[in-house]
């Protein structure tokens, strides 16, 4: 139960507060209209005197108040006007869960991928996709029906409660009755909850399982098709499927025998307690009958209680996942320095510049000038380094030794969301979103015009391709953009870079998927580009160091200079 206030509580009180307030007043109005029965069933069977009864007497007490005449026909008027009033209350306070419930899902979604977006690249590119997808999709709604069931669970305890101190005013036999309903009612279906509390961990479990699966077979799905290797991942998917299919059916059956064990308890408590009642206790007939009516109360109260924490208990290991996902990636929050703005363009100096991953030493004591206006290259075998340098550059990875200086000044000391913005970045694998074309090159940013991407088009040479097709830059280019060559997707990574007209270009094998022409024709593009922009260009074709001002080598973690040839 201790999770319920917790989940229920965990993002404020106020707001949780009045949706309380509101339901218990919803039940406690209907309670009136409970206890208002009581004299009806006596004038109903013809009692001129009312039985001394503590119920009774506060009746009478409140007609007496309110100068009203004790006759069936207000007593009625009272139940109705009860019931009205517990529906007003109960609507209201449905309508605060309902909104609460779309506030928690819509604040936590974007809590997290306000924190994704902001979290270092280096814990960023070491996370698998799915985690998150499934945090962002399947975990926020399941942890806002946690937190629905929580706020249902915890208003119908308190009716509970209320009810079982108006049993306790109606007599203490009753009142024990009333304790054995709710012990034998929430005792009886211990074992479904334990088997619920499983099945939400497994769903959970098995969810992300499959997600990750997922994810990963459609990104390579077609060189697995390629190598007829496509029933193997139909076979991993059967796996997790089968057991999210276990512990679905562990769910449905746990809330389900819940139900169906409740009932039949229900009528055996009710009808040997009217038994003990009437024969061993000897109780008066209009008592019993009032009894049971509350006890029915009490019974549908605990139900409440019962079934909305067994839905608790079903969702809140997406509700603590998405709690310790969120707390985990703050933890890893990006903080950008805020310092000067160095002067453009600019020279990038590394000096004894040493770098590792966790375990994995990549240089030492390298020594690179990207100068002011040049073309640099890198060059150097496979895994040797050279992505790791442009992102030194780009401050998403910072030195472990020496220092890498922009214009004189330490890269941690200049403005670094100002120095990003000057970038412009091709990386090895651009991501395209299935989106028209200029939607791709604007990533949505509205100030930059159709004339703006149609120039960075043709500097990009890509414009001979997009002018033919249908919509020209409207055209919806796929998934991850599989309705263009690799070579047509390499040259809209490069228009989307140019767009902003950057002052540092990096260019990692961006013309790798290209055919030497059109690579040449890149390469004399960007030295055109020099002058007024810094350019670094990381490759494996010739045709680069040809083009480049100075060329650097990086080998077994050294970096060297090589000669260059402007052409
Ligand atoms: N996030 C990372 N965590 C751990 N090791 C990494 C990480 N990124 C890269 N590496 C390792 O660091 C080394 C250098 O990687 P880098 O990508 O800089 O090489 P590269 O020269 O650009 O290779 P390629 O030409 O194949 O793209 C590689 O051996 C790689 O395995």
């Amino acid at each position: 139960m201790r999770d319920v206030f917790k989940i229920f509580f965990h993002t404020g009180w106020r707001q949780q507060l009045l949706i309380v307030f509101a339901l218990m007043v919803s039940g406690l109005v209907e309670i009136v209209g409970i206890a208002t029965l009581w004299p009806i069933v006596g004038l109903l069977g013809g009692e001129t005197h009312m039985k001394s009864h503590a119920i009774d007497e506060y009746v009478r007490w409140g007609l007496a108040e309110l100068n009203l005449p004790l006759t069936i026909e207000v007593l009625l008027l009272i139940i109705v006007g009860a019931a009205t009033l517990s529906f007003v209350f109960g609507t209201a306070g449905s309508v605060f869960v309902g909104r609460s419930v779309a506030n928690f899902g819509t604040s936590v979604r974007l809590q997290l991928i306000d924190a994704m977006v902001h979290a270092k690249w280096s814990y960023f590119v070491a996370q698998p996709v799915a985690r998150y997808t499934a945090a962002v999709n399947s975990d926020a709604d399941r942890a806002s029906v946690a937190f629905k069931a929580s706020a249902l669970c915890l208003s119908g305890l308190i009716q509970t409660l209320v009810l079982m101190g108006m049993a306790l005013f109606v007599s203490w036999p009753f009142f024990l009755g009333a304790v054995a309903v709710v012990a034998v009612l929430w005792l009886g279906v211990g074992r479904y909850m334990r088997m619920a509390k499983k099945a939400g961990r497994g769903k959970s479990k098995h969810n992300l399982a499959l997600l990750h699966a997922v994810t990963d077979a459609l990104t390579n799905v077609k060189a697995l098709k390629a190598m007829n290797r496509h029933s193997f991942i139909g076979h991993t998917f059967a796996v997790h499927v089968e057991r999210l299919r276990r512990a679905t059916q562990a769910e449905t059956y746990s809330t389900s025998a819940v139900r169906a064990v409740q009932e039949p308890l229900f009528t055996i408590l009710i009808l040997g307690g009217l038994f003990i009642g009437h024969s061993v206790l000897g109780m008066d007939l209009r008592v019993m009958l009032g009894s049971t009516l509350l006890l029915k109360r009490v019974a549908d109260s605990i139900g409440t209680v019962r079934s909305n924490y067994q839905r608790v208990v079903l969702e809140r290991p997406s509700f603590w996942h998405l709690q310790h996902l969120l707390q985990e990636v703050r933890a890893n929050r990006e903080h950008l320095s805020s310092g000067k703005m160095p002067s453009l363009p600019a020279t990038i100096e590394f000096s004894d510049v040493g770098f590792a991953y966790p375990g994995k030493q990549v240089m030492r004591g390298a020594n690179v000038t990207l100068a002011a206006g040049e073309l640099t290259t890198i060059i150097g075998p496979s895994g040797a380094g050279k992505t790791t340098i442009a992102d030194l550059v780009a401050g998403l990875h910072q030195a472990t030794d020496g220092t890498v200086k922009i214009n004189g000044l330490p890269l941690q000391e200049i403005d670094m969301a100002g120095w990003r913005r000057q970038l412009g970045y091709i990386p090895q694998d651009s991501i395209l979103f299935n989106d028209t074309i200029i939607n791709n090159i604007t990533l949505g940013d509205p100030t930059v015009s159709r004339g703006q991407v149609e120039a960075a088009l043709k500097a990009a040479d890509a414009w001979g391709f997009v002018s033919k097709l249908p919509g020209e830059m409207d055209f919806t280019i796929g998934v991850r953009g599989s309705l263009l060559s690799g070579g047509q997707r390499q040259r809209l990574a490069i228009a989307r870079a140019l767009i902003g007209d950057p002052k540092l270009l990096i260019l990692d094998e961006a013309t790798s998927a290209l055919d030497k022409k059109t690579a040449k024709e890149i390469s004399r593009a960007a030295r055109a580009l020099t002058g007024s922009r810094t350019i670094l260009a990381i490759t494996h074709q010739a045709l680069w160091v040809r083009a480049a001002d100075r060329v650097y080598e990086i080998r077994d973690g050294k970096v060297t200079t090589a000669p260059a040839g402007v052409n």
